[in-house]
């Protein structure tokens, strides 16, 4: 039977990254989806950007939303201090069960909670389920279409508080034009636009990192 791209992508983790060392995980995805296969993961250009943010913001609580194959997963965790914890969301169990190999691989499995589900169905057990106050950082990387109402949604469930930082990726390619629209213009939030590309790509994308003012 035919393999999966993302069951592509961890045969490529797992004959080329050492176990315990994240770096060469993320090394080993990024070779592949240059040389061989195109994967939707942050990649390493836009991945510098977000590990500056996470390493500004030092997060205790981290939500993803979307873990896909879990690079951007590793490579969060991979920065995070001792005791904090990652909450990643993925829809797709077929997605996930990959990611959660990836993570593995990588070591750091304790950091890290993958949750399956749809984000519009988790946001609001948070606290109840994972005894979350509130989260530090967020990124969104998940239905472009769902950045908006779930940005609301956490907002109405109390999950945000003032600083928490969210990082949306793909604001232009493939674009999250109302998340957009709402968050510069909202003043409840302080805004900035990181330029770069699509992943492996030369094609403009972005990340939009926003501040909660509470
Ligand atoms: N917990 C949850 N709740 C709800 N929904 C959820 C979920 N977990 C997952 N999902 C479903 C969606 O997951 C994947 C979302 N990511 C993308 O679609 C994506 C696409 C491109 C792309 C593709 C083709 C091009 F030509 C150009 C760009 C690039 C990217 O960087 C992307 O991130
Ligand atoms: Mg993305």
């Amino acid at each position: 039977t035919q393999s999966t791209r993302p069951q592509r992508l961890l045969g490529a983790v797992q004959k080329n990254a050492t176990r315990g060392q994240p770096h060469s995980v993320l090394k080993a995805i990024d070779q592949f989806c240059t040389h061989t296969e195109w994967a939707m993961n942050v990649g390493d250009e836009k991945g510098c950007i977000l590990d500056s943010v996470v390493s500004e913001v030092n997060p205790a609580t981290v939500l993803e939303l979307g873990t896909y194959c879990g690079y951007s997963t590793v490579r969060i965790a991979s920065l995070l201090p001792p005791h904090a914890k990652l909450i990643t969301l993925e829809f797709n169990p077929d997605f996930a069960a990959i990611a959660r190999q990836v993570i593995a691989w990588a070591g750091l499995e304790d950091k890290v909670q993958l949750v399956e589900g749809a984000s519009g169905d988790w946001i609001p057990k948070m606290k109840e389920q994972f005894g979350i106050t509130t989260f530090d950082f967020v990124f969104l990387d998940h239905w472009k279409d769902r950045y908006l109402p779930d940005t609301k949604l956490m907002e109405e469930c109390g999950l945000l508080r003032k600083g928490t930082v969210l990082l949306a990726d793909n604001v232009i390619c493939p674009g999250t034009p109302d998340y957009l629209e709402y968050i510069r213009n909202s003043p409840r939030y302080k805004s900035q636009y990181f330029k770069s590309h699509l992943e492996y790509t030369k094609v403009e994308d972005g990340l939009e990192k926003s501040v909660f003012q509470g």
